[in-house]
């Protein structure tokens, strides 16, 4: 089957520095793809040189099999919904989600039909003669996804579309937006830094560092087999440990077992030694902090009698633990490693 999306080597230069470097993608048919990574990584750019706004520097953007890398937005057949929604405050809703068929010149009766099927998509038919500004920031941001739909994109970008909604509605959205995906089996690109939202929408996630493609898969693949510390860290794994003839590991806190300090190692794991540098009680059990050779460690355990200074023993067994085979450096960037994400690395002390 032709790829609805494809991404060849796309480079995108900004005075000389690459926002995205040598990106390959590709998309299927009815897939949902999160393009997922921090701040700076190149999402963006990556979206708006699939919608046409922005050219690569090199490398060629395939759509529904044909070259467009130099086709203009309009002529891509791409619909995009953005954090800001966009809609025009003087429209209607009705009128807001017709706009776009009209100046493609699609034929009246055409147009009600498809306005009225994508607001009953969306749950909005009964506010079809509202003004955007008579709407929550929710039902808005339904009504651009409305506007994007209707207009049978072969590819759906979406850009944050749920970063300016609180949390409780940005949950509920979610599963509203995974819904209409599901139900017109439209094709779909999402760009976001909600590691949780990629987790819970995509069918396939690419995780970005830096303007590269660092990991690429389905979310249970990639959350279960980081290959990075980089991606692990994203994913939110907090314990980074070099093991002695196992290289560097993670591991998830409530797997770590903490135990005296000579009690003897079980077998089936590593044990290392170290000294509880912070405790941190939550109720039914506390998180440790633990000092392993100037490394921390964080442990969840119901033994509430450690305090600052304790010597314990760290029992990681091996198999919670996920090896990170690969290298975080990205080739031309001066090995800088991922200052992104040192913010994400302190301990709860
Ligand atoms: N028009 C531009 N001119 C110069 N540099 C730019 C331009 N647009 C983006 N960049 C740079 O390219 C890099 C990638 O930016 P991009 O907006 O794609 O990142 P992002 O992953 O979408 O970030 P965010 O999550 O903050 O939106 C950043 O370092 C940014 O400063």
């Amino acid at each position: 089957m032709t790829p609805v999306v494809q991404l060849k080597a796309v480079t995108r230069e900004f005075a000389g520095t690459a926002a995205v470097r040598e990106v390959d993608l590709t998309v299927t048919r009815g897939q949902f793809v999160a393009l997922l990574g921090p701040s700076g990584c190149g999402k963006t750019t990556t979206l708006r040189m699939i919608a046409g706004y922005l050219q690569p520097t090199s490398g060629t953007i395939l759509l529904e099999g044909r070259d467009a890398t130099r086709l203009p937005p309009e002529r891509r057949n791409i619909g995009m919904v953005f954090q800001s929604y966009a809609l025009f405050p003087h429209m209607t809703v009705a009128k807001n989600v017709a706009f776009g068929l009209q100046m493609r010149k699609v034929p009246a009766a055409q147009i009600r039909t498809r306005v009225h099927e994508a607001l009953d998509l969306v749950g909005l038919a009964h506010l079809a003669d509202r003004r955007p500004q008579q709407l929550s920031g929710g039902q808005q941001q339904r009504v651009a996804l409305a506007r994007a739909i209707a207009a049978r994109p072969a590819v759906l970008l979406l850009d944050e579309p749920l970063s300016n909604l609180d949390a409780r509605l940005r949950v509920q959205m979610r599963q509203e937006l995974l819904r209409i995906q599901r139900e017109t089996g439209i094709t779909a690109i999402l760009v976001t830094h909600d590691q949780e939202e990629a987790l819970e929408l995509a069918d396939s996630m690419v995780i970005l560092d830096r303007g590269r493609v660092v990991q690429q898969g389905h979310p249970r693949e990639v959350f279960r087999a980081p290959r990075t510390r980089f991606v692990a860290e994203f994913l939110g794994y907090e314990n980074f440990l070099d093991l002695p003839g196992r290289g560097r590991i993670t591991i998830r806190p409530e797997h770590v077992d903490v135990v005296e300090h000579d009690a003897a190692p079980p077998a089936g794991g590593e044990s290392v030694t170290g000294t509880v540098a912070a405790v941190r009680f939550r109720g039914t059990d506390c998180v440790v902090t633990v000092d392993v050779g100037g490394q921390n460690v964080l442990a969840t355990t119901t033994n509430d009698s450690l305090r600052a200074g304790s010597p314990v023993r760290l029992f990681l067994p091996l198999d919670r633990a996920i090896s990170l085979t690969g290298t975080d450096s990205v080739p031309g960037d001066g090995g800088q490693g991922t200052p992104s994400l040192q913010h994400q690395q302190e301990s709860p002390a």
